[in-house]
């Protein structure tokens, strides 16, 4: 059964990989985390250290030759049951897919069918999980149009995708993805095509419609002031592996890892205009060559013989960090473990 202390996702050991010609790619490398019922976690990092694969590893959409080898992944839908992701038939992840985990992409023509009427595609989508009349479903998916702020929703379910602006588009896709009242939102850069208005109000959308939910989000994105805003927890991919991980208010205000620190003061909002842009130095490197220990030891300025070793992920000052040479608090900061 489950109890309100219990979080809506745990997620412990997680490992992707890919078998490759020119070697096993670990896209996901002993990931760990847990989100309670309402909250948004934003999960961070440059191209390739592996949000996405962790998000697509949560609901069996790795294609071979990726495969999850390994990890727990506890799900703890309101329905009662506790399901084991992992360990679920093809068809029971099928019935948790759209229905218990939704997923939102970067592009909404991924969820969207453009041949489909809307209101087909949105009254299909409640009865693949549901047995109500397509009455029920119709309104069903009137109400969803209207919560993500589409005027006119039994009009607009007439429509077809490729009469919705982009951002339209993206909160019918949202729409959908709420459709079932899932337990949790997987949300891939929805926003990072849209203009900076739609975006915020998309966005606020989002945190309000999971807070009087109770729906958990994952928002993957590279965007750090997007997350910054939305999220309540953050967790900063490098390489395949989290290496900080927290409440935003610590881990963004006062980061620790050089990586998260690098990511920060690279974000051209931060940087004074008529400045050269900061940068981390260096390249990502490849996930087939990754040096032995720390993987972000190149390109780090604190990085010395001891980086060879593989740093643990620890509890440090109310969050969990890989590295071995934690940046100081300001003293005024420090908060007891
Ligand atoms: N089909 C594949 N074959 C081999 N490796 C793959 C494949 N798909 C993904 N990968 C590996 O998985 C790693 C993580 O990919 P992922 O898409 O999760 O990154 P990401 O952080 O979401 O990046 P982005 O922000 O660009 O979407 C990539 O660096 C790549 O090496």
């Amino acid at each position: 059964m489950t109890s309100a202390s219990q979080p809506v996702l745990l997620v412990e050991g997680l490992k992707t990989q890919f078998a490759t010609r020119a070697g096993i790619v670990k896209a996901v490398d002993d990931v760990s985390f847990s989100i309670e019922r309402g909250q948004i976690m934003g999960l961070v990092g440059e191209s390739g250290s592996g949000k996405s694969m962790t998000g697509y590893s949560l609901i069996g959409l790795i294609d071979p030759p990726g495969q999850v080898v390994a990890g727990r992944l506890r799900l703890a839908p309101r329905t009662g049951e506790v399901l084991d992701l992992r360990r679920l038939s093809p068809r029971a992840l099928q019935g948790v897919r759209g229905n218990r985990i939704a997923m939102i992409f970067q592009d909404p023509m991924m969820t969207l069918n453009p041949v489909l009427r809307i209101d087909t595609q949105m009254i299909e989508a409640v009865r693949a999980h549901h047995r109500v009349s397509e009455r029920v479903a119709r309104e069903r998916a009137a109400a969803a149009l209207a919560k993500v702020g589409i005027p006119s929703p039994h009009e607009r379910l007439l429509a077809y995708p490729h009469q919705f602006s982009g951002g339209m588009r993206q909160r019918v896709a949202i729409a959908i993805a709420l459709l079932n009242e899932p337990d949790l939102i997987i949300a891939d850069e929805p926003t990072t095509a849209l203009d900076v208005t739609v975006q915020g109000q998309i966005l606020a959308q989002m945190q309000g419609l999971c807070r009087a939910s109770g729906t958990a989000l994952i928002w993957i994105s590279h965007d750090l002031s997007v997350v910054a805003g939305l999220a309540d927890t953050v967790s900063v991919m490098y390489a395949g592996r989290i290496v900080e991980q927290g409440p935003v208010a610590e881990v963004l205000d006062r980061p620790r890892h050089p990586y998260t620190r690098g990511l920060i003061a690279s974000a051209p909002s931060r940087n004074p205009r008529g400045r050269p842009l900061q940068q981390i130095p260096g390249m990502t490197p490849s996930l087939l060559a990754l040096p032995q220990g720390c993987a972000f030891q190149a390109r780090c300025a604190s990085a010395n013989a001891v980086c060879r070793n593989e740093p643990p992920l620890v509890a440090l000052d109310g969050r969990r960090l890989r590295c071995f040479h934690p940046t100081p608090l300001p003293s005024s900061c420090t908060i007891a473990n």
